[in-house]
């Protein structure tokens, strides 16, 4: 259940006015989602997804879409956000920020082939360099200053062996975020969350990346890494697929050349973007939210993932 604000199709016809979209003729809750409010709109120009956020405000909301919108103006395949007869893309329905954007076709890979790797190496390669000049800056608020918060919080609730597996990490990533080779890393926008279903595909045909609400500016090597630890690998296990992550990469720095600093940080980056998923789980499975609609994600997916990169070397960057 992923509608908290009701909104009906009788509630849009005076505030669509000021859209550019003609009149709403249909309107329907979408149920997959845990944060926000998502409803598919049809309205007599197209069709277009409408959220009502739930949790993050006015004032936060313009880096996510003043950046989907730049995005969108050079290409990049993202959903747009329209804006308003005053140039507003984020505007208030039942006194929350709502926004509309247009709505990506196709649905979810979630069973990824090397074609579908292929094609969102590139589209990621596109996305860190149409970014270049986005003049908004956010750091990325899953990054190691909340990875310090959050681990005394978890590490009460694990036993002995993952509690070790967490300092020891977190002794690993604060020594590596502080070598040279970390601040030689390229650095912009970046997604940050992009898994198998935050992006659409029709058959083989990429459509685009959605669920812009974790970006902020980080290394885009963090990205990549993210990327290739949730397409590229055994679900089960953890383990990589060679030929996945080969297409991944491959794809990526055909459009965007990976550096040698990047080539270096690869190992310990790949283990940074386990982390950061596992913590989140972690807070998300032990701390749950009050009034939680889902059930939380699987921490141990992510120890594993953490416990498998550190034993085991990925492919490297450039084959
Ligand atoms: N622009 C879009 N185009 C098509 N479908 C979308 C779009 N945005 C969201 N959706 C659909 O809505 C669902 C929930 O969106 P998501 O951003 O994951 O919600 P939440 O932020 O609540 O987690 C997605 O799984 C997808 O099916
Ligand atoms: N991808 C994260 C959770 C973020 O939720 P999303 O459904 O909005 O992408 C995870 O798998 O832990």
């Amino acid at each position: 259940m992923a509608v908290f604000t009701p909104v009906s199709l009788d509630d849009l016809p005076q505030w669509i006015k000021q859209f550019p979209l003609g009149q709403p003729l249909a309107l329907k809750g979408i149920a997959s989602g845990i944060e926000n409010s998502n409803f598919f709109l049809t309205t007599e120009t197209g069709e277009y997804v409408l959220t009502v956020f739930e949790v993050l405000t006015f004032e936060q909301l313009p880096f996510y879409l003043k950046l989907m919108h730049h995005l969108a103006d050079r290409g990049v395949l993202v959903p747009a956000p329209v804006a308003n007869d005053q140039g507003e893309l984020i505007v208030a329905l039942h006194g929350k920020p709502a926004s509309i954007v247009t709505k990506l076709e196709g649905k979810s890979q979630m069973a990824p082939q090397p074609a579908h790797c292929a094609a969102v190496g590139a589209m990621l390669a596109r996305m860190h360099l149409a970014a270049v000049d986005y003049p908004l800056q956010q750091p990325n608020l899953r990054g190691l200053d909340w990875w310090n918060e959050t681990t005394p919080q978890v590490l009460p609730f694990l036993d002995d062996s993952c509690a070790h597996l967490l300092r020891a990490e977190m002794h690993f990533q604060e020594a590596f975020a502080g070598c040279d080779t970390y601040h030689q890393l390229q650095r912009g926008p970046v997604h940050a969350d992009l898994f198998r279903n935050n992006v659409m595909f029709d058959g083989e045909r990429l459509t685009g990346f959605f669920d812009f609400y974790f970006a902020g500016c980080d290394t885009w090597l963090f990205d990549v890494a993210v990327t290739v630890n949730d397409w590229c690998i055994n679900l089960d296990t953890g383990v990589l697929d060679a030929a996945r992550v080969r297409a991944l990469l491959d794809a990526y720095h055909a459009v965007r050349p990976f550096t040698d600093a990047e080539q270096t940080a690869w190992q310990p980056m790949l283990r940074a973007a386990a982390l950061r998923f596992w913590l989140s789980r972690l807070y998300d499975f032990h701390l749950p939210r009050e009034a939680e609609m889902l059930t939380p994600h699987d921490p141990t997916h992510f120890e594993r993932i953490l416990r498998e990169r550190i034993a085991t070397p990925a492919p490297g960057l450039r084959g």
